[in-house]
């Protein structure tokens, strides 16, 4: 709501111009955090690797009742079971009527939606239908109740009648076998709608891909006031909902501390988890207790992005596990566990960890989910926003009809910006101008896409 504050601006600037050189490339080592001298990836490319990863992965697939398919990517075309309408339908409550009017009105009570075969009209005869009916053989047209009259046993019509009026005929929608859907379409819940009208019970889908995040720091608080260095765990909180928002199942979240002990863990999870992903936060950096680097070379980890050229988040990384040779071996897909996983690195200030997980954890859970990328969009900004010189920012932002209006509160290690926001917008190097078009990232809550 509030143009950018400039004086916490200048100083957001100065932090991120900490230890980098003008071509985008870590002199420091906080991105490479060991690595030593790499290249952060530009953003956008970063988000490309990452999609790209998740898509090679060979797809699991399992059989599920249809409530349990919500949110997930259909794995198999959803075939008609059945035509649709199966019968010939009433369109509305009314009469069918055979051959020309008027009509003789059928003695006793009409036909309800679900009620028995009705008996066949002879030519000149009405019977009272309501709209779902099944229509009788030899009826010629519906009409509605309001545009006729009914005058002792006749029935006559107000306006001209049109054979076949108000009659859905079997098969109108598809017959048996028709292709309604092609594999790879999202369940929405209009698709359960349409699956339950088409005859299935179950469907045949994607699984969620499966997450476990892992939170390192030894200064995490998990209740009270922070106190004494010590700062409450914001990231346990917001990233299993979250997660579970961008359409994967979290099976558990783990506080690791900063020890021996928990780098061991962290090797231990990142070699033997089966999880599909491995979301960790902290440590990536080059500090004295950053494990990350450290144990995904020792567990032989090939490091897809380390490093990427934006702000907050720039040493966010994404590292790849296993084998792709076994997993592509696994041509039906029907290995239970996946031999391949991903690990996730996100910044542990905060908002980095926000700017990780849609830089790299979105478009990878998306491709593992089966999902298509989101479709890019932008909006014009209001007020300049001042840029980084080499980095794109990620800045959040309230939409507004006309406008991405950027808020206060954007440093790495706050959430009070983005907490109040419905995006974040993608500022390129050197800032923007007012009015400018900015890319959008949706806030999974405020884009309204998830059925989760
Ligand atoms: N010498 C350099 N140091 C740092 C650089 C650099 O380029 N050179 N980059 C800075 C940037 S940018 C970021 S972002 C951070 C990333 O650090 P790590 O991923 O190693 O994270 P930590 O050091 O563990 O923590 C950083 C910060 O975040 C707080 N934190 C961590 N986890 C949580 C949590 N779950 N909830 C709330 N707050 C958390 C932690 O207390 C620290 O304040 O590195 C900079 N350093
Ligand atoms: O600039 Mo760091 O990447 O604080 O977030």
């Amino acid at each position: 709501m509030t143009p950018t504050n400039s004086a916490e601006q200048a100083l957001d600037e100065a932090l991120a111009l900490v230890s980098r050189t003008p071509e985008g490339g870590a002199t420091g080592g906080a991105g490479g955090g060991g690595a030593g001298g790499h290249r952060a990836s530009g953003w956008q490319r970063a988000r490309d690797t990452a999609a790209h990863a998740g898509s090679r992965v060979r797809p699991r697939t399992h059989r599920v009742p249809l409530a349990d398919a919500l949110g997930e990517v259909l794995a198999t075309p959803l075939d008609a079971l059945t035509d649709l309408p199966s019968f010939d339908t009433s369109a509305m409550d009314g009469w069918a009527v055979a051959g020309p009017g008027p009509w003789s009105v059928r003695a006793g009570g009409g036909v309800l939606a679900g009620s028995e075969r009705p008996e066949p009209l002879t030519d000149g005869e009405a019977v009272r239908i309501a709209t779902g009916a099944r229509i009788p053989a030899d009826a010629t047209a519906v009409i509605r109740r309001e545009h006729c009259r009914e005058a002792g046993t006749q029935l006559f019509a107000d306006r001209p009648v049109l054979t076949g009026q108000d009659i859905r005929p079997r098969g109108q929608e598809c017959r048996s076998g028709d292709l309604l859907l092609p594999a790879d379409s999202l369940v929405t819940p209009a698709v359960l709608g349409l699956a339950a009208a088409a005859g299935y019970d179950e469907l045949t889908t994607r699984p969620r891909p499966r997450v476990e995040i892992l939170v390192l720091g030894d200064e995490l608080l998990t209740e009270g006031l922070p106190h004494e260095g010590l700062v409450r765990d914001a990231l346990s909180p917001m990233l299993g909902p979250w997660i579970d928002r961008l359409g994967a199942e979290v099976t558990g979240t783990r506080r690791l501390g900063d020890d021996p002990a928990g780098a061991a863990a962290l090797l231990e999870a990142v070699r033997t988890s089966t999880a599909d992903v491995l979301i960790t936060t902290g440590g990536t950096a080059s500090g004295p207790v950053d494990h990350v680097h450290p144990v995904l070379r020792e567990a032989g980890a090939e490091l897809l992005v380390d490093g990427v050229a934006v702000r907050p988040g720039h040493p966010m990384l994404l590292a790849r596990i296993g084998s792709r040779a076994a997993d592509e071996n696994d041509v039906n897909g029907e290995n239970g566990e996946n031999t391949v996983r991903h690990v996730v690195g996100l910044p542990g200030n905060p908002l980095a960890a926000v700017s990780g997980l849609l830089t790299l954890a979105e478009p990878l859970l998306r491709a593992l989910a089966g999902r298509r990328r989101r479709p890019r969009y932008t909006a014009p900004v209001q007020g300049d926003v001042p840029g980084h010189p080499y980095d794109t920012r990620l800045v959040p932002v309230l939409l507004s009809d006309e406008h991405a209006v950027p808020l206060r509160y954007h440093g790495p290690a706050m959430l009070r910006g983005v907490a109040a926001a419905d995006a974040l917008a993608v500022v390129p190097p050197k800032g923007a101008r007012s009015g400018q078009e900015l890319e959008i990232l949706d806030l999974p809550w405020a884009s309204g896409g998830c059925f989760t």
